[in-house]
Parts: structure tokens; sequence; C-alpha cells
């Protein structure tokens, strides 16, 4: 009998300059997962089970788990297309903290529409399901947006294209870069710290977004890396967010001294980053978010990379055990 599981990562939305149109998908360091998980078999009808660290914060039932949302969405698409589906059980391993800043609703979105994906002999092709995951995103969070969805699933730096395909440009990496990330403890509902933004920016911040990025993309294909991290700045949300953050401002103020290159809020927050130009660079500003940015037990800090590979499909064994965090 077929059984997969879906592997999909944490992932940082906007990476400060680019809102709602650039992402990065994240792979610790030190080998360990950081991602949800979903485990997929045949079974005579369908089901959900949720476990993993973070499942008793999900929403009661089944039925409002976004994962369900999928497999009916799932199941409607394969109808247009004239295709069978038959009843699957599901298990959602929730491993990312929920409202957390670290692309969790996408991660298990990815998750399940991969497993869906493989499950039925991949019947879409990468632009359709991407166009799959931004709708059940937006039906979460308030409004379309690729910037977790496309790197979890694709892996690496994308950057949103805005046409129907290719939905996403993939943008070189630097591998001397590490990323402190810290997650404080504390949940910042995504749709929430949308509605906190202003609906129109002046001229001269949408000159300086447009400025950064295009300077940012260059530099990145020219393998000039100081000069992608000199405009990795958030002129959109940032200066309205950090409100929502304690010890955002101190902890910026660290970072900055520790020399680290870049510093800003991981999505919609709570979580922050910081790109380094040393691993040893970035343990210590992880320490110093450990040990000053987390507000409760839920907190925790991690060093990671872009990883080239996002979401990764393969065989569940029947003695596969839940993967930590
Ligand atoms: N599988 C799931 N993973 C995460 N959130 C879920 C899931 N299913 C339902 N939800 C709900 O969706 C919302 C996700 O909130 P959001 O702030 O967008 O989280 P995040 O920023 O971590 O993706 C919450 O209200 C949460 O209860
Ligand atoms: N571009 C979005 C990203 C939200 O990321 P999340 O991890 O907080 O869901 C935004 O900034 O609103």
């Amino acid at each position: 009998m077929k059984a997969l599981r879906a592997y999909a990562p944490a992932s940082i939305g906007n990476v400060s300059l680019g809102f709602d149109v650039l992402g990065a998908a994240l792979a610790p360091v030190d080998g360990s997962q950081l991602g949800d998980v979903v485990d997929i078999t045949a079974a005579e009808s369908f089901s959900l089970t949720t476990v993993g660290t973070f499942a008793h914060k999900l929403p009661a039932g089944a039925d409002n788990n976004i994962v369900t949302k999928c497999y009916h969405f799932f199941c409607q698409a394969m109808e247009k297309h004239g295709k069978a589906t038959t009843p699957v059980a599901l298990t959602l391993h929730k491993n990312l903290p929920i409202g957390s800043g670290l692309g969790s609703s996408a991660s298990s979105i990815v998750a399940a529409f991969a497993a869906l994906n493989g499950y039925f002999d991949c019947p879409f092709d990468e632009d359709t399901l991407l166009h799959m995951m931004g709708e059940l995103e937006g039906q979460i969070s308030g409004s379309i947006h690729y910037d977790n969805v496309a790197p979890c699933y694709q892996g690496g730096m994308t950057l949103m294209t805005g046409a129907q395909e290719p939905v996403t440009l993939s943008l070189p990496l630097n591998p001397t870069w590490y990323y402190a990330i810290c997650y404080s403890g504390i949940s910042v509902s995504t749709a929430a710290a949308r509605d906190i933004l202003p609906k129109q920016v002046e001229m001269s911040t949408a000159l300086t977004f447009g400025r950064q990025l295009g300077v940012f993309v260059h530099a990145l294909h020219a393998g000039e890396f100081d000069l992608a991290a000199s405009v990795m700045k958030d002129v959109i949300a940032e200066p309205y967010r950090k409100s929502l953050l304690p010890g955002f401002d101190d902890a910026r103020a660290f970072s900055e001294r520790e020399g680290a290159l870049a510093f800003g809020i991981s999505g919609s927050g709570p979580t922050v980053f910081a790109v380094c130009s040393s691993e040893q660079q970035a343990q210590r500003i992880a320490r110093y978010l450990d040990e000053n940015y987390i507000q409760n037990e839920d907190g925790f800090s991690r060093v990671c990379q872009i990883p080239q590979a996002g979401t990764v499909v393969s065989p569940l064994n029947e003695n596969d055990t839940a993967p930590a965090l």
C-alpha cells in the first residue's frame, strides 16, 4: 500500500526588503529539521490526525485545520480535471509554532499539497500547485502571498514574478551567509499584522523599495554580497510591526554591534533574523537572542542557512517516528 511523508521547511517571508515578493527557506546547520510534516496513507474515509510539539495550539476539530481544507481543495481540482481520488488518512506533525513568522501555515499547506500530489501520482505541475498553495495561504492570512509557500516548496531564495507562470524566480545563494533566527514564543497573527499596515505608501518609500530590490537582485547575480546585504532594509512593514515585538530594538542593536550584515523581522514576526558572515557570529547572536529576546518556554533560536532543497516527499516506512523540532 502506498504511504508517503512530506517534509516542508520553515521560511523567512519578506527577507526584510521584499514585502510579499521575496522569501527564503530555512535549514538548521546542526542538521535538525525545522518544518511541518504530513504523512499520507490509504483509508476507508478521510481523516486528519495531529501530533507534534505545537499540535495542541491548533484550532480544535479537523475541519478547522488548513490541512483538511487543502485536501478538499485538491479533490475539487482533481474532479475539475476529470481525475479520480480515493480517501486518505493524513497525519500532520505540527512542529512549527503558530503565528511565529516562520511560515507555519505555509509549511502545513505545502506539506499537505506535496503529499497529496505525490500520492495521486503527480497530476499537477509546480506552478499549478503553487497557485493552489497561495490560494489556501490567502484564506488563512487575509490575502494571497507566495513568499512563504514558494521557498518552502521549492527551496532557496525565491522572488515572486506576479505572473501566472513561472510564479517564482530562484535567486543565487551566498554559501557563506548564516542566519541566526529566534522565535520569541508569543503569537502574532499574520492577518492582524497585515491589518496594521497603511494601505498606501509614500512616493519616497516606493522608490526606496524598488531601488533596494533592484540592487539586491543585481548584487546577488554579480556575487557582490556586501552590496546585497547593504540594501536588506524593511521600509514597508518593520516601522509599524516592531511595536508588536517586545525587545526588537535591543535585539537589532546587539546584532549590529556584533557586526551582523542585516537584521529584520521574519514574515510578520515575532521571529527575527540576523544575516551573519560566519557561523560563529550567528551562534553569538543566537545565544544573545535566546537569553534576551525569548519571552516564554515556547521560544527558541537556531542557526540556519538557506537550503537549495525545499519540500521533500519520501516513502513512509511503518516504523518512521515523528521528526523532532
Ligand atoms: N495546520 C495549521 N498550521 C498553522 N495554522 C493553522 C493550521 N490550521 C489552522 N490554522 C490556523 O490558521 C491561522 C494561522 O495564523 P498565521 O498567523 O497565519 O500563522 P503563521 O504566520 O504561523 O503562518 C491560525 O489562526 C491557526 O489557528
Ligand atoms: N509577506 C507576509 C509574510 C507572512 O509570513 P508569516 O510567517 O508571518 O506567515 C507578511 O509580511 O505579511
